[in-house]
């Protein structure tokens, strides 16, 4: 794969609908991360891991570049000071950059510091602007140290949107109209756990699910997605005369696409059915 001028043509056939216009109240969503064969896509404590190889990972800098937004959570983005760039990608034979995705921050609290790489990328000429989607506190204690921290992030260039909500997670179906609004018309989300975890509970947007799985083993100690399952193997247990039933959050509306062999690694597309209305 080193060297070509084009994403893979497994890649060009998955997402084949970005070319397509964008349903009329949200970007196209692809929802893609790497994770280890036991499902971890960080170390312990968050340890941020190389876990894709590089083809998988030149993969990944292609799909960077056929969307024009790319998506993290605030913990991603103070635990890895990511530049959600394309940088791995060869030159083009023109001369010309690779489209680079707009780096978008998930940061109710403005935890993301005014010196990170993507303030530093953009105000140095070689990033976009990033995009920081935050929400006041209600508190005005709280409040005064907020506001200190969005002038400090504004003048170090970042584009500050706010908008309403009182939870520490906010809410992707209007962020997503938002974003639409602000001209995004396909948006990678690249994690981490959390924000996985909201993707799928609001799985109906999700219109790709491209997971790398790397040939490695990350142990018990290791970051995995999956906890706003409900487990309510328990009571399922005492209802069902003790057979062993777990709950699972079935996400119906995503259908298995191809799977390809990248490198060492395998990578799984799930793409939404054209049958399941959402
Ligand atoms: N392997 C991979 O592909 C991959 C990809 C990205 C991140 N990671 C890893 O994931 C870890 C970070 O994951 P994490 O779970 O700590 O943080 P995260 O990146 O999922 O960010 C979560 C935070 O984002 C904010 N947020 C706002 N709205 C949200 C919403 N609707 N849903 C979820 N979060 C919302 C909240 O403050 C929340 O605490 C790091 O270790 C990073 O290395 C791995
Ligand atoms: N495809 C992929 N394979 C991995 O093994 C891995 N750890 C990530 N992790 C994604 C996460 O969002 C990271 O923070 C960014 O990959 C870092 O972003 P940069 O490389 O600095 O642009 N992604």
């Amino acid at each position: 794969m080193a060297g070509q001028q084009s994403p893979p043509a497994f890649l060009l056939s998955a997402l084949a609908h970005l070319e397509e216009s964008s349903p009329a109240d949200r970007p196209h969503v692809t929802l893609t991360f790497a994770q280890s064969l036991d499902a971890k896509i960080a170390g312990k404590n968050g340890k941020q891991l190389i876990l894709s190889g590089k083809d998988s990972m030149l993969m990944t800098h292609w799909m960077r570049t056929m969307h024009n937004g790319i998506m993290v959570g605030v913990g991603t983005a103070v635990n890895d000071d990511p530049q959600l760039n394309t940088r791995h990608l060869p030159a083009r034979l023109d001369g010309l950059p690779h489209r680079l995705p707009r780096p978008i921050i998930l940061d109710p609290r403005l935890r993301l510091s005014p010196s990170c790489k993507l303030v530093k990328n953009f105000s140095s000429n070689v990033g976009l602007q990033p995009w920081i989607i935050c929400t006041a506190p209600a508190e005005s204690e709280e409040r005064r140290d907020w506001q200190e921290r969005h002038e400090a992030l504004v003048a170090a260039g970042a584009l500050l949107v706010q908008v309403d909500s009182t939870s520490n997670l906010l809410p992707l179906p209007s962020i997503l109209r938002r974003l639409k609004t602000l001209g995004i018309q396909s948006l990678m989300i690249e994690g981490g756990a959390r924000l996985i975890d909201s993707c799928f509970h609001a799985s109906p947007f999700i219109d790709a699910l491209i997971v790398t799985v790397a040939p490695t083993l990350v142990g018990p100690a290791g970051l995995n997605y999956g906890s706003l399952i409900p487990s309510g193997a328990s009571i399922l247990l005492s209802r069902n005369l003790g057979a062993r039933t777990y709950c699972l959050l079935q996400i119906p509306h995503l259908k298995h696409h191809s799977t390809q062999v990248v490198g060492t690694d395998a990578v799984i597309v799930f793409k939404k059915s054209e049958t399941v209305d959402v």
